[in-house]
């Protein structure tokens, strides 16, 4: 048994004494718990999409396309689950993706998710829409890995002080966000009129920034409005482009990752560029409504770049069968969304490592229980296609 799969020998026997788990391990139940938890604003958000919804719904409807096909008698009993993705050792192919305004789901937000994931080794991704500062949620993570997630503003000195920031703090890489440079038409949201950060909720990292400051004349508890409104305008301006990126380069020294590729020539424009990974992903289908499910580009994405960058993915893990099969269409690790969102609700630290704790078990176990002993074990040949007749792989 490894580490991970002990979380579920760890409930079994304490239901002995009469302990259950602090809330569901169920994925569908985990997002019911937390509505009933949250009030609709801050449900809905999070679990909302863009437009109609059409891609989040096919984010799930892409992993229920594959199968896994399990082997047996592969001494899969003993298992090593960990990674190294661009210098960051990993206790399994699992991080937590950048979640802006935590605050509205717990009041120690961030905070408590960089404790939870710091516990358990796994790295996450601090927004640059987080609740907390750089600071204050590297001082939460201590040793504990982390990655800094850069919504690119329109102003050179704001960009070049929070990417310094981020690296004397200790981020590791620099993962920069592409598919989000406005927010998409989200009913839930717009029904409510529910934006955190226009009240200046999720506005820590700007409003903590000198070179931000600089730029006011009244300071942001002074004079909210304004300073909200030249953040808005930073973040939806027009400073972006591919030959863009040689500038973040000059200014961060450590790995970059772009986040939100969804096109195979998207993809080769990143190796282009220089950087060292990207993140397949459509913003778990809060962006663009209609688009394709991200699973189903990551496999034409994973062959057009080969080991030329590293290729991580995202939206719609919601099971360590998802991890399955996301690793074996390619990706080297998968970052993972509202799930660890709704477990900040529930419990703050405590909920985010359990469904932490449950995620990771319920992937160690159906990796061995479908025949393999590591990550670089998965290959296509583990899946086909749900209906595909016969054994082959697709
Ligand atoms: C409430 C919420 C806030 C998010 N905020 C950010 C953000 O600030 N920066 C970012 O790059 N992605 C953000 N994302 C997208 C996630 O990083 C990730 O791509 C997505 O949640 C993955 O899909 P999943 O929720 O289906 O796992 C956010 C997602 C949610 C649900
Ligand atoms: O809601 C989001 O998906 C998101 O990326 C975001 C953007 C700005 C502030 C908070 C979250």
């Amino acid at each position: 048994m490894t580490e991970f799969a002990a979380y579920q020998s760890e409930i079994y026997l304490q239901g002995l004494s009469g302990v259950v788990p602090p809330f569901t391990t169920d994925p569908a139940g985990l997002a019911a718990s937390a509505r009933e938890l949250l009030g609709p604003g801050p449900y809905w958000y999070v679990a909302g999409a863009a437009g109609s919804g059409a891609t989040d719904r096919a984010n799930r409807a892409a992993f229920d396309d594959w199968r896994i096909v399990p082997r047996m008698l592969t001494d899969a009993t003993t298992r090593h689950l960990g990674v190294t993705v661009l210098g960051t050792e990993m206790p399994a192919p699992v991080l937590l993706a950048p979640i802006g305004v935590q605050s509205i789901l717990h009041p120690d937000g961030e905070l408590a998710t960089a404790r939870a994931a710091a516990e358990l080794g796994v790295p996450f991704v601090l927004s640059t829409a987080a609740s907390h500062t750089i600071e204050e949620v590297a001082e939460a993570a201590g040793d504990g890995a982390r990655w800094f997630q850069l919504y690119w503003p329109d102003d050179p000195d704001v960009c070049v002080s929070l990417l310094s920031r981020a690296r004397a703090a200790g981020y590791g890489v620099l993962v920069v966000t592409l598919d989000a440079w406005t927010l998409a038409w989200r009913p839930h949201d717009l029904d409510r009129a529910y934006l955190p950060f226009l009240r200046g909720v999720g506005t820590a990292i700007p409003f903590s920034d000198p070179a931000f400051r600089a730029g006011l004349d009244r300071a942001p508890e002074d004079d909210l409005p304004v300073a909200i409104s030249r953040w808005v305008r930073l973040f939806t301006g027009t400073d972006r482009s591919w030959d863009r990126l040689d500038f973040l380069r000059e200014h961060w020294d450590g790995p970059i990752v772009l986040k939100g590729i969804q096109h195979v020539d998207d993809a080769r424009k990143a190796v282009d560029a220089g950087v060292s990974g990207i993140v397949v992903s459509n913003h778990g289908g809060r962006q663009v409504d209609g688009a394709v499910a991200s699973l189903d580009v990551l496999p034409d994405i994973a062959d057009a770049v080969g080991d030329h960058v590293e290729v991580l993915f995202d939206s719609g893990v919601r099971t360590g069968a998802d991890v399955v099969k996301a690793l074996a269409l390619g990706a080297k690790a998968v970052l993972i969304g509202r799930p660890f969102a709704y477990g900040l609700a529930h419990d703050g630290q405590v909920g985010v490592r359990h469904v932490l704790r449950g995620l990771l078990a319920d992937f160690d176990l159906t990796l061995g229980l479908s025949g393999h002993r590591s990550p670089a074990e998965l290959s296509r040949d583990a899946l086909r296609r749900a209906g595909a007749g016969g054994s082959g792989a697709w």
